[in-house]
Formats: structure tokens, sequence, C-alpha cells
């Protein structure tokens, strides 16, 4: 897709905030909770300008570049000055949710004793990131927001805020998110926490001393990541191609066993590889099983019921070729917000990661829809 010129980079900056003790939905207790977020721009005289920006399951709050931190960030072309969230009129807000390991308090962060929280940590549902989320709106002063904006996780997240606080939306925008976890994804998900629980390195989330169960974990995005992609792109980049200079029938000298590999299987050694330098695996765990148990509907009679009282303005979009948060999802959860959206289509090969890469293709309809 085509940027926008970036004029210049808006005003921002990371921040930390101490929300205080988080007593969890299934009864756990986090006793001094730190949220990580970062904003951009300015927030008006009465708290009426802020639109919130939830990130996917590894994302982080880096959003976009800012004055303070020029790297790009995972919606760079989304949001900034001039652009669908325009940055010149809107107050962005993107906090890393509690659990994760992006400077929010999540396992790998110290206990009262000092040691990492590790297997203590509780439970966590997308409800409580979102209560947490919500002492964030109250700290800052933002009453309601414009909107609440994700994609996967964060579109779930979204929708939770909706059901939640439909009185703090005043727009959804949802992007490749159901309305629930449907048994596929909790299936994907299962194999990925049992990668890492069986990993000998995990020791039952107490392997902060020791190497850690990083195979674990890159099985785990090996099976996200191929979820993510399609068999279609996968076919057109690698196809059954070699990897240079390996032979996948011949064995590798000084590797017991060891054969020469497929482009396609260097490619997510690659993934694998990146995402242990950069996730905790006991955040992976917390937030897998968090996603896992999203249903919107829970304990509210169901989802229509639970987004009956959501009167704000939605947005919904779906990737054409997501295997994995299927456009069929995307049109039963529209189907069910009283605003009755759309359901917009961003057209790509490479399934559910088109909301990372073609989000552009929805940008004026997310701006319209949302009245951004
Ligand atoms: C909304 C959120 O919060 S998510 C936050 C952002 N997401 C992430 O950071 C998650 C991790 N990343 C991703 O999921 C993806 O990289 C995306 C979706 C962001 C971008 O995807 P794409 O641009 O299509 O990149 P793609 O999946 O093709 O990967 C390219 C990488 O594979 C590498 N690669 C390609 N072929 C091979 C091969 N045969 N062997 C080894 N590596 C290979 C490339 O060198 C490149 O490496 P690099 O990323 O270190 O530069
Ligand atoms: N690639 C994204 C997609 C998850 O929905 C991530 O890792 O967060």
């Amino acid at each position: 897709m085509s940027r926008p010129p970036r004029a210049a980079l808006p005003e921002g900056g990371r921040h930390r905030l101490r929300i205080g003790e988080l007593r969890t939905e299934t009864g756990g207790v986090l006793p001094d909770v730190e949220l990580a977020y970062e904003t951009w721009g300015e927030l008006d005289a009465n708290g009426s300008n802020a639109v919130l920006v939830l990130h996917a399951l590894t994302g982080d709050s880096h959003v976009a570049a800012h004055a303070a931190d020029p790297t790009p960030g995972w919606w760079d072309a989304l949001v900034g000055p001039g652009r669908a969230v325009d940055t010149d009129r809107w107050f962005v807000v993107a906090p890393n949710m509690v659990g994760g390991c992006h400077g929010s308090t999540g396992p790998s962060s110290p206990a009262a004793d000092g040691r990492p929280w590790g297997s203590r940590f509780p439970f966590l549902t997308l409800r409580d990131a979102v209560e947490a989320e919500r002492r964030l709106a109250d700290h800052l002063g933002v009453g309601a927001w414009q909107a609440v904006i994700g994609g996967s996780m964060g579109g779930a997240r979204a929708l939770e805020w909706a059901a939640t606080h439909p009185e703090r939306v005043a727009g959804v925008g949802v992007l490749a998110a159901t309305a629930r976890s449907s048994a596929d994804q909790i299936a994907w998900g299962q194999a990925q926490t049992a990668a890492i629980r069986l990993d000998p390195g995990f020791l039952g989330g107490d392997y902060y001393e020791g190497a850690g169960p990083a195979a674990g974990l890159g099985i785990a995005r090996r099976i996200a990541h191929t979820t993510y992609r399609t068999a279609g792109e996968l076919e057109h980049r690698f196809g059954r191609s070699p990897q240079v200079a390996e032979d996948p029938f011949g064995a590798v000298v000084g590797v017991p066993g060891g054969r020469g590999r497929y482009a396609v299987e260097s490619y997510l050694d690659h993934q694998a590889t990146k995402l242990t330098g950069r996730f905790d695996a006991n955040s992976y765990l917390l937030l897998t099983e968090a996603l896992m148990g999203h249903d919107v509907g829970r304990g509210r009679g169901g989802v229509e019921a639970a987004l009956a009282g959501y009167r704000g303005r939605a947005f919904v979009a779906a990737v054409d070729s997501d295997r994995l948060y299927l456009p069929a999802e995307s049109q039963a959860l529209a189907a069910v917000l009283p605003a009755r959206p759309p359901v917009h289509t961003i057209v790509s090969p490479i399934g559910h990661d088109g909301f990372l890469t073609e989000y552009g293709q929805v940008a004026d309809a997310l701006r319209d829809s949302l009245a951004l």
C-alpha cells in the first residue's frame, strides 16, 4: 500500500501508570499493577478526543512512531498526522496489555519478594485487561473514547470494552476478530500452550533462572504463524524449494538425525527465533489462554444480549483469506451489533496477518464509520 508522507512526527511519549490492586475475575490478586502505555497527540480540555488502540497477541504499545520514539510501529500508516486516525486531531492511547512482557505487569515482573511472578501469576481474562484499561482512562481524564480499535486479540478487547462500558465507547473498531473464540481457535491455541508446558525448560513456569522454554515457545510460534498465513501464500513464496545451500534429503554434518530444510521450514524457524527473542513464554501462555476464554456473551445471556446495550458506532473488517478468524464469524458479529455495520473486506493472499499488512485498504472506511 502507498503511505502518505509523514510531515512531522506527532507529539507523544512512553508512559507508565500504577493502577493499584487488580482482583481478577477468577479470584486472583495482583497487588500493585503497572501499565505501560504510549500516547500520540494531545488530549483536549474536555477529555473528549481520545482514541484507544489495542494490540494483538504478540503486539505492544508501539502502534506508530512519535517524537519520543521515531521507530515505526505496527500500524504506522494508520495512526499519525493526516492519517486515518489523525493525531493532529485525536489523542491516541495504546497500552501494553496487563500480563504482557512489554512494560506492563506480567509473569516476568518482580512480585513483592523480588522474584518473578512466574507460576504465581493469576489467570487473566480479557475483561480483567479492560478493567486495567478503564483505570487508565480514568487517570487520563477520558470520559468516553471516541473509538476503541483493535485487530485480533485487540479487536476482542475492543468488543469487551463496548459490552462492559457501552457509555464510554462512542465507536468500536474490530478487525480480524470475533465475538467469541471458536473451537478451532481454541484448538490451535491448545497445541501452542502444550508445546510450551511440555518443554523441559518450562519448570512449571518458574524458569527465569534457567534456560527457559525457548524451544516450546518457538514451536508455539511456528504453529501460530502458519495459521496467520495461508496455504496459497506459503506455496507461492516457498513451494517445495529447499533452503539455500541445504538439502531436505541429505544429512547435516554434525547434527545426528538432522537433515537440510525446505525454505518454508527455514522461514518458520526464523519467525520462531524472532519471537523467542522478544517475548516471555509465560506471557504468551497467559495471553493465549485469555484469548481462548474470549466470549463477549459469557455470563451476559449470549453475544447478542451482551452487545444489545451498545449504541455506539461500529466498524467491522475481515481478511478474505483468513483461515483462523473466518470472515463468516465477522459477519455473524456485525449481524448482532445494534449498529448493524457492513463487514469491510481486506483483500489479501496472506490470511489473518493481513490486518497488519493491508489495513490501508480499510483506512477510509474506518475513519468514516467511527467519525474520526
Ligand atoms: C497488531 C499487533 O499488535 S501485532 C504487532 C506486530 N506483529 C508482530 O511483530 C508479530 C511478528 N510479525 C509478524 O507477524 C509479521 O512479520 C508481520 C505480520 C508483522 C509482517 O509480515 P510480513 O511483512 O508479511 O513479513 P513475513 O512474515 O514475510 O516475514 C519476513 C521475514 O521472514 C524472513 N524470511 C523470508 N524467507 C525466509 C527463509 N527462507 N528463511 C528464513 N527467513 C526468511 C525475512 O528475511 C524477514 O525477516 P525479518 O522480519 O527479520 O526482516
Ligand atoms: N502476527 C500477529 C497476529 C496475531 O493475531 C501477532 O503475532 O500478534
